[in-house]
């Protein structure tokens, strides 16, 4: 379907389907055919909790299965991404699917931008977490090759950072509330999809302007060995960010800032 959320019209909601709607079966065979884990990103409706939509990654294993789904946590509210006017942020947790290939997670697109959403997909035991992404050049272009990378390092596992290729131009103009006059061009996808290694090695990246397809082995033992090397997991003081994190949730919560008594003495 058309990247067109930013228009805010509800007719594109047409484009959405159940989970084992006509794309997931498409790629189920597809996957069953060619012996191949398959992520599937799609505009969910969910008929049985009254057509909800929620943006979705359908996880289908190598026999041509549904193993499970994840919905997109982080909803964006910057730019033309006007996301929030078609679904909520997702209920699924940060779910990992063993599959015959490794233990994957799906961390859907603006996700990236959030830590504590790659952690969590690690500390349910990612091997690889996939980042299926629509995102044009002008908004995120600098931080493409740092956060996904970073986050392999982080969390000792492999990650694959997917972006869509080329514009799209929509019928009716629209506006974002930025200021920028009214304008029905969306912006430039540039691709550039990539893996990333635990060990902060990364594959070139593809073309900003052509669709591709990125094959890349993927020595899963790595994880293992970088978490021996670093112990990034042994030494991360999660009792710590823990007790943090609940404090920060209470309304009276008062930052930890101690004042310079003497902050004032030169002025
Ligand atoms: N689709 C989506 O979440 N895009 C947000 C823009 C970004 O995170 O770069």
């Amino acid at each position: 379907m058309p990247f067109a959320f930013c228009t805010r019209e509800k007719r594109w909601c047409e484009f959405a389907e159940p989970v084992d709607g006509e794309s997931t079966q498409f790629l189920q065979e597809l996957a069953q055919k060619y012996n191949m884990v398959i992520v599937n990103p799609i505009l969910e409706r969910d008929v049985n909790h009254g057509e909800t939509i929620w943006n979705t990654a359908v996880v289908i294993g190598n026999n041509g299965n549904i193993i499970g789904i994840h919905r997109k946590n982080h909803i964006p509210r910057v730019g033309d991404f006007n996301e929030s006017t078609y679904y909520m942020e997702g209920n699924t947790g940060h779910p990992v699917f063993e599959t015959a290939y490794g233990k994957i997670g799906v961390n859907i697109c603006y996700g990236r931008h959030h830590p504590l959403n790659w952690l969590a997909f690690g500390l349910n035991g990612a091997e690889i977490v996939f980042n299926p992404s629509a995102t044009v050049g002008e908004l995120s272009e600098p931080m493409w090759p740092i956060e996904a990378r970073n986050a392999a390092i982080a969390n000792s596992y492999f990650v694959g950072s997917i972006n869509r290729v080329g514009t799209e131009v929509f019928p009716n103009p629209f506006t974002s509330g930025d200021g920028k006059p009214q304008h029905a061009d969306f912006g430039h996808f540039y691709g550039s999809s990539h893996f990333s290694a635990p060990d902060a090695s990364c594959t070139p990246s593809l073309s900003r302007y052509r669709d591709g397809l990125a094959i890349s082995d993927m020595d899963l033992n790595l994880c293992r060995q970088i978490k021996d090397k670093w112990a990034f997991r042994m030494t991360a003081r999660y009792d710590m960010y823990a007790s943090l994190l609940s404090e920060y949730l209470k309304p009276d919560f008062k930052p930890q800032v101690i004042v310079d008594p003497l902050i004032n003495k030169r002025a």
